[in-house]
């Protein structure tokens, strides 16, 4: 991408969009585009047709989608796989449409067999069984590969499919209900700890092992990819290590100063046992991950403490 290129970031205002944008803003790209959920509804064909008619796009980095943890997903199916299927068509067709050099989709790791082998390569994709509290949003996931790697071989386009594990940094979802474990343990163990309670309530048996990767890595990382990956095929982002659930409450406990009970909950549902991703690939073309997962949850956990906790009082 030439600096001066034009750049759409679909979801600049979330996690991952957000990181995309400072590491674009920091590498020096002056031409970049976004727009708000309020300002364009990706679900809307016309709309986003009109959007990269007008705006003559380039490049885009497609982190807009509706994203939430397991309850969330198991809760409400039917949004996860409509609000996904229609952002994610209506993007890459509008992309084709108006002609944009190359696009970047965003997958996640749900996208492999429940059961897989472990670590999770690349080819395990639509191998076996999904889980199930995230299947509608996998399978949805899955028709976006599908539909970059169908446009690709039918129209010649240059669009790229990235599979990020489980994610966390500034302007995360810290809603109890919503997000995924990271930001929600943030938030439980800091409340706990104000409010002095005795114990802190965690989803599940504890014993589920995820793999945590920084969303400010993810963004150097797809900056890399958009520079210098070509393949139809998937590839994987991770930091290539994973802990227990158990394991990550006791880390934030010990970054937020809490040393109360950990109560497990257990009418929660686990999930998958285990997605620890192989990240071969992405260390063959020269790029690894840089945040230390300690290190990364205390600077996320100072970001929580200013933008949430500062802005509540
Ligand atoms: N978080 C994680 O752990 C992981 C995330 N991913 C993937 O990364 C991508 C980004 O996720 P993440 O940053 O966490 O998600 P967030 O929920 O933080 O951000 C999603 C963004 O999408 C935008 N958006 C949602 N619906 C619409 C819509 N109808 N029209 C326009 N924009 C919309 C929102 O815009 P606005 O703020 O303006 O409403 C928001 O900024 C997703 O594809 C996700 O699947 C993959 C693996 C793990
Ligand atoms: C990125 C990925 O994220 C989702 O999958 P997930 O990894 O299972 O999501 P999660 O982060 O919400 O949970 C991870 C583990 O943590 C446990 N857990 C404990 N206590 C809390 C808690 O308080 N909140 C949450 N959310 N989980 C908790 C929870 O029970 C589970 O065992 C997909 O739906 C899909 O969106 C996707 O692709």
């Amino acid at each position: 991408m030439d600096l001066g290129a034009k750049i759409y970031i679909a979801g600049h205002r979330g996690l991952v969009g957000s990181a995309i944008l400072r590491e674009l803003q920091a590498k020096g790209y002056t031409n970049l585009v976004y727009r708000t959920s309020a300002e364009l509804d990706l679900r809307k064909f016309d709309d986003v047709v009109k959007f990269f008619t007008a705006e003559k796009i380039d490049y885009v980095f497609m982190a807009a989608a509706k994203v939430g943890g397991i309850v969330a997903n198991n809760e409400y199916p039917a949004d996860f796989i409509r609000d996904n299927l229609l952002i994610q068509t209506n993007v890459i067709d509008a992309a084709y449409k108006s002609g944009v050099t190359k696009l970047l989709f965003l997958g996640s790791t749900c996208i492999y067999p429940k059961l897989a082998p472990q670590p999770l390569k690349e080819e395990y994709l639509l191998t076996g069984e999904l889980e199930a509290t995230n299947e509608p949003y996998a399978i949805a996931k899955i028709a976006g590969i599908k539909m970059c790697q169908s446009y690709n071989r039918q129209y010649g386009t240059r669009y790229i499919s990235v599979m990020p594990t489980n994610l966390y940094g500034p302007n995360d979802n810290f809603d109890l209900e919503s997000s995924h474990v990271m930001p929600a343990l943030m938030r439980k163990i800091y409340e706990a700890k104000v409010n002095q309670s005795p114990q802190v309530e965690i989803w599940g048996t504890g014993t589920p092992k995820r793999e945590f990767l920084h969303a400010d890595d993810l963004a150097k990382a797809c900056l890399f990819l958009m520079n210098n990956y070509e393949s139809n095929d998937i590839i994987n982002v991770g930091v290539g290590e994973d802990i227990s659930i158990k394991e990550l409450a006791e880390t934030i406990q010990r970054v937020v100063g809490y040393d109360g009970e950990l109560l497990f909950n257990t009418t929660k549902p686990d999930g998958t046992p285990r997605k620890l991703v192989d990240v071969t690939k992405i260390s063959n073309l020269g790029w690894k991950a840089e945040i230390e997962l300690e290190a990364g949850i205390r600077s996320a956990y100072q970001w929580f403490i200013e933008h949430h906790v500062a802005v509540a009082k």
